[in-house]
């Protein structure tokens, strides 16, 4: 776990967080480059997804507070503020009512899938949305560096928050450790 203190855009861009909503649901995030986040979902209504490569806003508010915002080929929007130095974030999800009741249709490596996930968005229906607003504790936090493919690369398995929790998952360059 990283101890460093944010102060500057630069010092968030390249860093990978695991996190856990007020809900419970558990998810791991990271700020690939200054337009470009990749995640992974380990717990909650749709745990098993993961994408890489989503195209993102990113601002920093004031210094060490940060602000993320997307909209994905599912149609869910999403907003992230990040609070790394309180180790805290608020995330809200916006999904779109078919997520909410086909959540397993999102539930694999969206990357491979963006037809799919396109044509449910047509074929289903959009509203009411369901509005996720929650406050996350921040459980690991590491200095990936940017444009690392290593952090976000295969599909979540049980353990794998407390694998990297751990210092299991990665080396001492950020690579993945058994790839
Ligand atoms: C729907 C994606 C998503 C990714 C990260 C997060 O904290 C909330 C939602």
């Amino acid at each position: 776990m990283t101890e460093k203190t944010f102060k500057t855009l630069a010092d968030f861009l390249g860093t990978h967080f695991i996190y856990t909503y007020a809900n419970g649901w558990e998810y791991e995030w990271y700020a690939k480059n200054d337009h470009t986040v990749d995640y992974r979902i380990h717990g909650g209504m749709v745990a098993g997804r993961w994408v890489t490569d989503q195209a993102a806003d990113i601002v920093m508010l004031t210094a060490g507070v940060y602000k993320i915002s997307w909209t994905e080929p599912t149609g869910t929007d999403v907003a992230l503020d990040f609070m790394p130095n309180e180790k805290k974030l608020h995330g809200t999800i916006f999904f779109p009512k078919w997520v909410e009741e086909h959540p397993e249709i999102t539930v694999t490596y969206q990357n491979e899938h963006i037809t799919l996930m396109e044509e449910s968005r047509e074929k289903y229906e959009t509203y009411p949305k369901l509005v996720v607003p929650e406050f996350a504790n921040i459980t690991y936090m590491g200095a990936a560096g940017q444009n690392n493919e290593d952090v976000i690369s295969e599909a979540p398995y049980a353990n794998m928050p407390d694998d990297i929790r751990n210092g299991k998952y990665f080396d001492e360059n950020y690579h993945r450790i058994n790839k």
